[in-house]
Formats: C-alpha cells, sequence, structure tokens
C-alpha cells in the first residue's frame, strides 16, 4: 500500500526531522525526548472530565474526543510526542469480539478462548476487516495530526504521534483467561498443553495487530510500538521458541508500508516493549526494531551491555518515584540520563505507564528536567 506522500505527516508536518524520530532512529538531539506511557487518561483531571460519561471502548471509537484526549498531556505537559489514545484490545472489537474495559481491572471478554475449538473459530476470522471497520481509528489519527501541526507550530518544534498495539503473548493473555490476571497460567499453560492452538492463535493475532499498526501509520502515526506487557511472566526458553516470531510478524505490514522519499527517512521507526523483561532483553531486541522499552528493574548501561548500541532505548523512570520529593526525583532522572549515553541514543520515558493517582504537576516537572539536562 502506498502512503500518498502528501498526507503523511512524515512530509507534511515534518515530523521525521522530530526529537522523537532522530533519537529512535539513532541520532542525539539535544535535548533528550521525552514522553510517558499511559500519559493520557487518569491522571488529568481534564481526562477525567471529558471521561464522565460513555465507555471507555466508546471513547476509543470517536474521532474528536480521542484526538482530543491524545492532546491533553502534550499540551499540559510539553512532552515531545503524543501517543494515540487507544487500547491494545480495541483491534479485537473491530473484529466483533465482544469485550469491554472495566475501569480498574482492564479488558475483560464475554467469551473467553477456553477451549482449542474456541480459538479454531476465532482464528477464522479475518485480520483484514480491522481496517475496513476501522474508519473511526483512522479519522481519530487524521484529527490528532491536525491538532498536532497546531501544537507544533505554537511550539516550533515537529511534534509526532506514536501508534501502538499490543503484542500477541499479551493479547493472548486475556483472551484465552477472559479478563486480566496476575500469573497469566492460562496462556502459559495453552503453550505446553496444546502447541498447534497457541501457535494458530498467536500468529492470527500477530496479523490482527499488525493491521492495527498498519491502519494508524497508513493515517498518520510517525512511529509504532509494540506492547508486550506481560512477556516477561514467561520462562525465556518459551519466549524465544512459542512468543517472539509471532511478535516479529507484528511488524510485518507497517514494514509493507512505503515512506515517502520527501520524509528524510528511509523507515518508520518502531519499538518494542515488555515489563520483567531483563532476561529476555537480547532476545526482544533481535527483531530488526529501532528501539527498545526497559521497565525500570534493569539500568539502561547495563541493558546497553546485554543488548549492544546498535538500537535505542527508550526508558526508564520507576512510575513510583513520581510520588518522590522533587529532588529525589531529580537525581534518579539524571542517573537515568547519564545511563542512557551508554546506549547509541536514548528517549526518556517511564518504566511502566503513569499511575492514575499520579500529580500531573510531578509529571510535567519530570519533562522539564529531562530537557534542562545535556550531556557534559
Ligand atoms: C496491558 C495494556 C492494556 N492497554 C494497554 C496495555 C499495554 C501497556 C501497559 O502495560 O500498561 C495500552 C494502552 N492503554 C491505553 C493507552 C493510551 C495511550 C497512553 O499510553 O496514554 C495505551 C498505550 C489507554 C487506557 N487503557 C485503560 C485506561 C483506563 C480506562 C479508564 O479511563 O477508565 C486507559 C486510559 C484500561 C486498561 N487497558 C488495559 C489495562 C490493563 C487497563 C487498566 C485498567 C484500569 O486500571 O482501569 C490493557
Amino acid at each position: 500500500m502506498i502512503i500518498p506522500a502528501s498526507a503523511h505527516p512524515l512530509v507534511a508536518h515534518a515530523t521525521g526531522s522530530s526529537r522523537l524520530v532522530r533519537a529512535l532512529l539513532g541520532e542525539r538531539p539535544e535535548q533528550t525526548p521525552v514522553w510517558f506511557m499511559r500519559q493520557a487518561g487518569r491522571s488529568l483531571p481534564e481526562y477525567r472530565a471529558l471521561r464522565s460519561q460513555g465507555s471507555m471502548l466508546d471513547a476509543c471509537l470517536t474521532p474528536e474526543l480521542a484526538s482530543e484526549i491524545t492532546l491533553q498531556p502534550v499540551r499540559r505537559h510539553g512532552v515531545d510526542a503524543a501517543i494515540f489514545f487507544s487500547d491494545i484490545i480495541v483491534p479485537l472489537a473491530l473484529i466483533g469480539i465482544d469485550v469491554e474495559i472495566e475501569a480498574g481491572r482492564g479488558p475483560v471478554f464475554s467469551s473467553p478462548l477456553a477451549t482449542p475449538a474456541d480459538i479454531a473459530r476465532a482464528v477464522e476470522i479475518d485480520p483484514a476487516l480491522v481496517r475496513e471497520r476501522g474508519g473511526s481509528i483512522a479519522r481519530a489519527v487524521e484529527l490528532t495530526t491536525g491538532l498536532l501541526a497546531e501544537e507544533s507550530e505554537a511550539r516550533g518544534e515537529p511534534l509526532p504521534l506514536i501508534g501502538f498495539a499490543g503484542a500477541p503473548f499479551t493479547l493472548a493473555a486475556y483472551l484465552v483467561e477472559g479478563g486480566p490476571s496476575k500469573d497469566h497460567l492460562a496462556a502459559r499453560r495453552l503453550i505446553h498443553e496444546d502447541p498447534a492452538a497457541w501457535a494458530a492463535l498467536t500468529e492470527w493475532l500477530s496479523r490482527v495487530t499488525g493491521e492495527f499498526l498498519a491502519l494508524q501509520v497508513s493515517a498518520g502515526a510517525s512511529a509504532a510500538q509494540l506492547f508486550d506487557s506481560w512477556a516477561g511472566a514467561l520462562r525465556p526458553e518459551d519466549y524465544r521458541a512459542a512468543v517472539l516470531p509471532s511478535s516479529a510478524a507484528s511488524f510485518d505490514a507497517v514494514r509493507a508500508l512505503d515512506i515517502p522519499a520527501e520524509a528524510g527517512i528511509d523507515h518508520l521507526p518502531l519499538v518494542h516493549f515488555g515489563v520483567g523483561t531483563g532476561e529476555i532483553l537480547a532476545d526482544m531486541a533481535s527483531i530488526g526494531v529501532d528501539a527498545l522499552g526497559v521497565d525500570y528493574r534493569i539500568p539502561l548501561d547495563e541493558a546497553t551491555r546485554r543488548v549492544g548500541n546498535e538500537l535505542t532505548l527508550q526508558g526508564n523512570l520507576d512510575p513510583a518515584l513520581l510520588f518522590a520529593p522533587a529532588e529525589v526525583r531529580d537525581g534518579v532522572i539524571h542517573e537515568i540520563l547519564e545511563a542512557g549515553r551508554a546506549a547509541r541514543a536514548h528517549v526518556f520515558n517511564l518504566g511502566h505507564g503513569v499511575p492514575m493517582q499520579a500529580d500531573p504537576g510531578a509529571i510535567s516537572s519530570v519533562v522539564r528536567t529531562v530537557h534542562d539536562w545535556r550531556a557534559s
């Protein structure tokens, strides 16, 4: 598929030259770019005001609402990028799987994929339906890049949109269990109990999630992040054999999109993230991504020792530090920025999502501290 050159923000809004895209592709801009996972959401009073009615899924599928929520943290905190307001289960909802997002709990499925027959039925659904039925998502992305262009104008700095999707293992962890779980045992068990059903499910999920990424990128996202939040629950051997191939395949649809030559970059930056993934970090880095998201359990210099310095690292302030006194937090931020110098480039982020109880003022102060830092 060809992206119309004039429409893609990599060209139209020069986001190919944004700090975020440059750092993801290996440059070190003067200021380290910073954004936060879950920056759009319940830590913001303006989010709670907009979300006071209707379900989370309705908000994701209402373009005006999703785009406005996406912009809220950009305006308030001065972060270097927006992440699209959506959820990892949105592509599943688009293709007709009955799922709701329960406040305080997470995704809940009315019919979990509990048996091999359930899985066999689900994988019959054509993943192409994600793009066919994804008009509201494409529209939301278009509205968002328009709003970002206005904000970029005001700031004098191009502001890109990050698209995202859930990796097959993390999606399967919800689908097979029927909802959130602590240890993801239903999915981990299926890997061994019925390897063929597991392979069929994750291969199908890689196409569903790939379609969701391609939908966002075709509509204007300038980078794509794959969230494998729960991959850290796996034995490294199982991760490599039963999970990594489908995660790698999740990027196929995005890699197949053409990037306009005028964008000045030869491919769209791809990011791979998981929690508690220290033991599988080198594997996660091995699938041709540009950047690796690292959680707060591993210092970035140690992460570089594990993965080499051929890719950019993203992370990794413990979200708990948002609740620390500013001097303590700033000290840790400086340590992270110093440790990040070992990598080829660094994008500052938290080690996992912004907690809903976080003080928005503390989040804004992280942005200022990161932007004020200069490598000595
Ligand atoms: C595992 C996962 C999910 N969703 C996501 C992941 C991967 C990232 C991670 O590990 O946190 C990804 C996600 N979900 C959401 C975003 C929006 C963009 C952003 O990062 O700001 C992103 C990137 C919105 C959301 N997704 C959700 C909310 C809260 C919904 C609300 O406002 O009531 C938001 C803003 C709900 C959700 N959705 C999910 C969970 C576990 C929950 C939390 C339940 C809760 O605490 O209420 C599934």
